[in-house]
This record gives structure tokens, C-alpha cells and sequence, in this order.
């Protein structure tokens, strides 16, 4: 359920907990919060020690505003920040088999991918993934279409029409790519990117919602014409642009050989002027330490692809060695590389990747709660550059969020292995998630809780821009 687009929105009073990221170490926690969100969806004042609702209501005349309000074991959240997915693989979350990244393509996604020429099968994918997301908390998201305009431009339209904000990217291949599935020409890409550009301009024209993304697939598949011509269009429109780099050692290889000019594959963007402060670079396992000093120099910012890294058996990111160099990292779900749409998994795969790379690297690689739920929202909206916008709760700031539900088991039921168990004791409550809360829990625990356990099913109902784009039926 939702709010169409057409009715106008409402001031709101949101009551309760609100959590939101702090810094990357500190999480805020809010008890008795209020925060009233204005008929354009962004927060107008934020009262913080509000035991009597009335009050602040009168003091700032909103008597009339809609109320939502949190239970003891609800809180209010940001909206997760997807800065990696790939819309037209979907169909594919969770099929990889055993194969890594070069053979995954041409086995699973290039077929898949061309599918989509087919406007009405782009329809059916792209309604899917954008409500399926949308019900796991993502409020905002990078997107990869596919080479195909109409379709592309579909996607602009769905995301839209659903009131999800994207950045939505027609992707550019002019190279190493199958006849099915293959830009002609430089200048065909280039043409097509344009019409994709004017689309979103006639259906957003300020970009409020819905923006597009220069999307180069990533330097195997671009042609130096395309990736000049990218260069090119980015610097005449400052549109952001997104792309792959170093995820798999084959594909570090392939690069060195298709571009023996460069001195790295970092490089090979900055030679196309692509490497800027608006590039997503997904992935970012396999870089040299000039290569990150380079990415840091340009301000370029990183997508964290966790659980398709561990999927494509791709490697270990070194998110703690990228942060230390004071890069900005956002997390991705990489669909369908990665096999899962939820952001919740790939903060939850995040802190996990970064077990592993502390086995290897030592204790300081480990991420803790705090920073992969950082990377999750205000690092993401750093590195789609919304950070004035999205990613935390402060007066100006647009109402993106998700008000999360945990379980809360009653007290009597808790205290049940006093007395006889009864087949009562058994039954699970419908509807609540997988998230059992005893009542003893802290919010910083309850918050780990949720990370380490939590579904869609804890994910209650989701705004974006102070419109609700998802409820739990
Ligand atoms: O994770 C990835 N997914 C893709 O679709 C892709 N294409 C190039 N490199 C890629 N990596
Ligand atoms: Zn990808």
C-alpha cells in the first residue's frame, strides 16, 4: 500500500524512537522524539525530550498533522541507500551456480540482460524490483538498466510512478560484448544515453526524484571512443556516472591488456576524465595503494558490493584500508551478482566480509554496527552526493525512512520455563518478524538484533520524501 503521487501530501508528526547514524562510529538514539514533516516531505522541526505531544504540537500550530506513532519495540530509521544494483538482473537473484565474474556474465547476464529489449518483459522485472525493494527499506537507489532505451526509460518511469528515488543508468557496451547484446557504436551509445537523459528530463525535469546516470558498464566492455565521448558528456551535463572496477583478479588482467597505455585501471577512467567526484566505482577489491590514493585524490567514491563479493567468490574489499584514506564508501547490493535486493543483508554481509579480511588483515578491519549501518544510509547519500538531503534525521532534510518493528515476546510467555509448557508456549505470532525482543535488550542491542536477524517482515512501512511507498499488509 502507498500513497499515489497525485494526492497531495500532508504535514505529518512522526512520534517516538528515531535512530539514525551519528557519525560512523556513534549511533543517535532518540526516545521521545518528534519530528514534523511538511506537506513537501521534509523535516521541519525535530524535538527531541517530548513527553507531551500536545505541547509541541500546539507550540508549532500543527494541529491538523497526521500522527505515527512507534511502540516500545518499533523505531524509526533512514531509508537504506542502494548504490549498486543492477534493476535488470533481478530475475537472477540467487543463480550464480559456481561461476566468477567473466563467466558469470556470459552465462547468466548477458542472456538475461538482452530479455529486456522486450518492453513488456522490462515491465514485469522492473515493477518487481523496485516494490521488492522498496519493501526492504530502500528509499533510494542506483540503477543499472540495460543497452536498451525504451526500456531504460521505463525504469525511470516505474521508479516514479512508485515514488522510489533513483539514479537510473542506460548501460553504455560498445565492447567485448555478445552480438545480441552490444552497443554498434560509440556514437549509437552516446545517441541512445542522450535519449534516455531527455526522457527523465521530460518526466522530472529538476531531477527532484529521478536522475540520470552516465553508465559506462565498465572499461572491458567501452571502446576508448566511448569512454573519451563519456568523458565528454560528463563534463557538458556534471550528470554522475557509475561503473565497475577491480572486482576479480581475471578481469584486473583483461584491463591491463586492453589498455596497455594505462599504468592502472583507476587510471584508465582518469585518462577519460571519468574519474571525478561524482564517478561510483563498484567493488574496489583488487586496487593498488596508488590506485586509492588516486580514487581519494579525485574524490571519486566507492560502492561496497559485500554479498556479490563473496557470491562471485570476487574477494574481500578492504573497507577499513579505503575509510582509514578517508574515502567515501557506500554499501551495494549488486543484484544479481549479489543475491539478495535487501540493503538490511548487505549491511549484515558488510560487517561478515569484514571478519574475514581482519582473519587476514588483523582486529582493526572489523566493522562494527555502527559503521555498516553508516555505509547503509549517510555514506551511501555521500556517494550518490544527497548527503544535504538524505541519510540522517535533521531539520531541511527530506523524510526517507523506514519504521522497523521487532517482536516482542510478552513477558508471561518469557517466564514460561518455570511452569509447564503448554502447546501455546510454542506458537509463533504471525506477522511480527524474526526478531524476538525480551524486554531486557538496550537499543544498541536491539538495533544488532535487528542487523544480524532482521528481514523484510521488520520493515513496517517506508517514505520517501515524506510519501509512503510501502506498508506491510
Ligand atoms: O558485479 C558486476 N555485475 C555486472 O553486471 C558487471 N558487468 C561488468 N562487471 C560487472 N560486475
Ligand atoms: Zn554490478
Amino acid at each position: 500500500m502507498s500513497t499515489p503521487r497525485n494526492v497531495p501530501l500532508r504535514r505529518a508528526l512522526y512520534v517516538g524512537t528515531f535512530i539514525h547514524c551519528k557519525t560512523l562510529q556513534e549511533l543517535d538514539i532518540c526516545e521521545n522524539g518528534v519530528i514534523g514533516v511538511d506537506e513537501h516531505g521534509k523535516i521541519a522541526f525535530l524535538e527531541r525530550d517530548a513527553e507531551n505531544v500536545d505541547l509541541v504540537t500546539a507550540a508549532h500550530g500543527w494541529g491538523d498533522a497526521h500522527i505515527v506513532r512507534t511502540s516500545s519495540s518499533q523505531f524509526f530509521f533512514p531509508g537504506f541507500i542502494d548504490t549498486h544494483i543492477h534493476a535488470s538482473q533481478y530475475p537472477n537473484a540467487g543463480i550464480f551456480g559456481q561461476s566468477t565474474l567473466l563467466d558469470w556474465l556470459n552465462t547468466y547476464t548477458f542472456p538475461l540482460e538482452s530479455s529486456l529489449a522486450n518492453v513488456n518483459t522490462a515491465r514485469v522485472v522492473y515493477s518487481r524490483c523496485i516494490s521488492r525493494t522498496l519493501s526492504h527499506g530502500t528509499t533510494t537507489a542506483a540503477y543499472y538498466a540495460t543497452n536498451h532505451v525504451d526500456s531504460t526509460n521505463l525504469l525511470a518511469d516505474i521508479c516514479l510512478d512508485a515514488g522510489q528515488r533513483a539514479f537510473v543508468g542506460r548501460c553504455c557496451m560498445d565492447s567485448l560484448s555478445p552480438d545480441f547484446y552490444k552497443d554498434i557504436s560509440a556514437d549509437a551509445a552516446i545517441a541512445d544515453t542522450k535519449s534516455t537523459i531527455d526522457h527523465i528530463k521530460s518526466i522530472d525535469p529538476t531531477y527532484g526524484l529521478i536522475s540520470p546516470i552516465l553508465t559506462p558498464r565498465f572499461a572491458p566492455s567501452c571502446t576508448p571512443p566511448l569512454l573519451h565521448a563519456l568523458g565528454q558528456l560528463h563534463r557538458s551535463t556534471d550528470l554522475p556516472i557509475q561503473t565497475h572496477i577491480s572486482e576479480n583478479l581475471g578481469e584486473v588482467q583483461l584491463v591491463r591488456k586492453l589498455f596497455p597505455e594505462s599504468t592502472s585501471y583507476a587510471q584508465v577512467y582518469d585518462m577519460y576524465g571519468l574519474l571525478t567526484s561524482k564517478m561510483i566505482l563498484a567493488h574496489a577489491i583488487h586496487l593498488s595503494t596508488s590506485e586509492r590514493d588516486l580514487i581519494k585524490e579525485r574524490d571519486a567514491k566507492i560502492s561496497h558490493c559485500p554479498a556479490s563479493n563473496s557470491a562471485l567468490t570476487s574477494g574481500g574489499a578492504k573497507v577499513r584500508w579505503l575509510l582509514d584514506s578517508g574515502i567515501t564508501v557506500g554499501l551495494g547490493t549488486d543484484v544479481s551478482g549479489g543475491y539478495s535486493p535487501s540493503m538490511l543483508e548487505a549491511v549484515r554481509q558488510a560487517s561478515l566480509v569484514s571478519r574475514h579480511v581482519a582473519m587476514l588483515d588483523g582486529d582493526a578491519a572489523k566493522l562494527s554496527i555502527e559503521e555498516v549501518l553508516y555505509l547503509g544510509t549517510r555514506g551511501g547519500a555521500k556517494v550518490v552526493g544527497l548527503e544535504d538531503r538524505i541519510g540522517g534525521f535533521e531539520v531541511g532534510k527530506e523524510w526517507d525512512a523506514q519504521l522497523v518493528g521487532l517482536a516482542l515476546v510478552p513477558e508471561a510467555k518469557a517466564a514460561q520455563h518455570e511452569g509447564a509448557l503448554c502447546a501455546e508456549s510454542f506458537k509463533l505470532p504471525s506477522g511480527e518478524g524474526p526478531v524476538d525482543i525480551f524486554g531486557w535488550e538496550s537499543w544498541n542491542e536491539k538495533v544488532a538484533k535487528w542487523v544480524y536477524n532482521g528481514d523484510d517482515r521488520n520493515t513496517l512501512s517506508v517514505w520517501v520524501k515524506g510519501r509512503l511507498v510501502h506498508q506491510r499488509s
